[in-house]
């Protein structure tokens, strides 16, 4: 079994591109129903997509450096973030480093990614290729509360402080520079729906070019109703325009491949 060759085609050619190391690559990708919903009411976690656009998104999860999600996603999904779906037996595939957008830290030391992680230290697993588990970098704001920081670094978080945006977020236009820091090249930014819209409105980078350079979404023939949109109600304003790449019919979903119009 190897990667869907759209994704090796169109997107792994420029996560691996030598530019990258100066100028991280971002791509945003998530799922959908065909009203445009990415969890049920309240934000309860809906199956979406189906075994083939599932194994997708771990495929695409091999050909970045990083994955990224916000909070509110760790607290309603406790994601993995590994890459469990591809083949096990090949010592290339990598999961990429976890990182979590939390600026006043309100990850739950309890999650799923930091037990993991712990177990894999205290058992010393030489645990290599796909199996491989990465401990979570949760980056917060500078002010961040010390005793919830101390709580997280005891349950194995590494906690990354970086300067925040007014408006309390992590800046998506200098979170490229977050990432050539941390000396990541390129990150899969899953969402939620926050996230997913702070970076589709954020302002292009320095040198004219688009911030988000990848869009992937899989498209799940469902309608959900009541659950939360893709962007919050209200920032379905102003969103960038997309240049068509790809659409790949993987099982019951329709995969898009797109690039932000710079
Ligand atoms: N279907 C999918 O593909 C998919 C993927 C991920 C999450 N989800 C769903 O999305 C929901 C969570 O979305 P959400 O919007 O509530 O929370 P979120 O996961 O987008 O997290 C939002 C939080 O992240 C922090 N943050 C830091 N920098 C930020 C920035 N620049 N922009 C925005 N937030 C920033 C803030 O604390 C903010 O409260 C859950 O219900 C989850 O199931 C669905
Ligand atoms: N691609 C995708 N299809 C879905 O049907 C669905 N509900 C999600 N939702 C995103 C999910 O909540 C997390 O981001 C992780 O994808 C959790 O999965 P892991 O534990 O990391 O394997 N994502």
């Amino acid at each position: 079994m190897s990667a869907p060759a759209f994704l090796v085609e169109h997107v792994a050619k420029r996560t691996t591109a030598p530019s990258t190391s100066e100028r991280p690559h971002i791509t945003l990708t998530w799922a959908q129903s065909l009203d445009m919903k990415i969890a049920g009411p309240g934000g309860a976690r809906v199956t979406l997509s189906g075994p083939e656009s599932m194994l997708m998104t771990h495929w695409l999860r091999t050909m970045h450096d990083a994955i990224l999600i916000g909070v509110q996603t760790v607290i309603m999904d406790d994601p993995r973030l590994k890459i469990q779906q591809v083949p096990q037996d090949d010592p290339t595939l990598l999961p990429p480093q976890p990182l979590v957008l939390d600026p006043k830290l309100r990850m739950p030391p309890t999650a799923r990614m930091l037990s993991e992680w712990m177990n894999n230290k205290a058992g010393n697993t030489t645990a290599a290729g796909p199996q491989l588990v990465r401990q979570p970098w949760i980056i917060c704001g500078q002010d961040a509360d010390d005793a919830k920081a101390k709580a997280l670094e005891e349950a194995g978080a590494r906690i990354v402080r970086v300067e925040l945006h007014e408006n309390g977020y992590i800046s998506p236009t200098t979170f490229p520079t977050v990432l050539r820091d941390l000396g990541l090249r390129s990150v899969m930014i899953e969402g939620g729906s926050r996230v997913l819209s702070s970076f589709l409105h954020a302002p292009n980078r320095a040198d004219g070019t688009p911030v988000v350079d990848s869009v992937v979404v899989t498209v799940a023939p469902m309608f959900i109703g009541e659950g939360i949109s893709v962007v919050p109600p209200g920032a379905d304003v102003g969103l960038p325009g997309l240049t068509f790449v790809h659409t790949e019919t993987m099982g019951k979903d329709a995969v898009m491949v797109c690039t932000l119009a710079a």
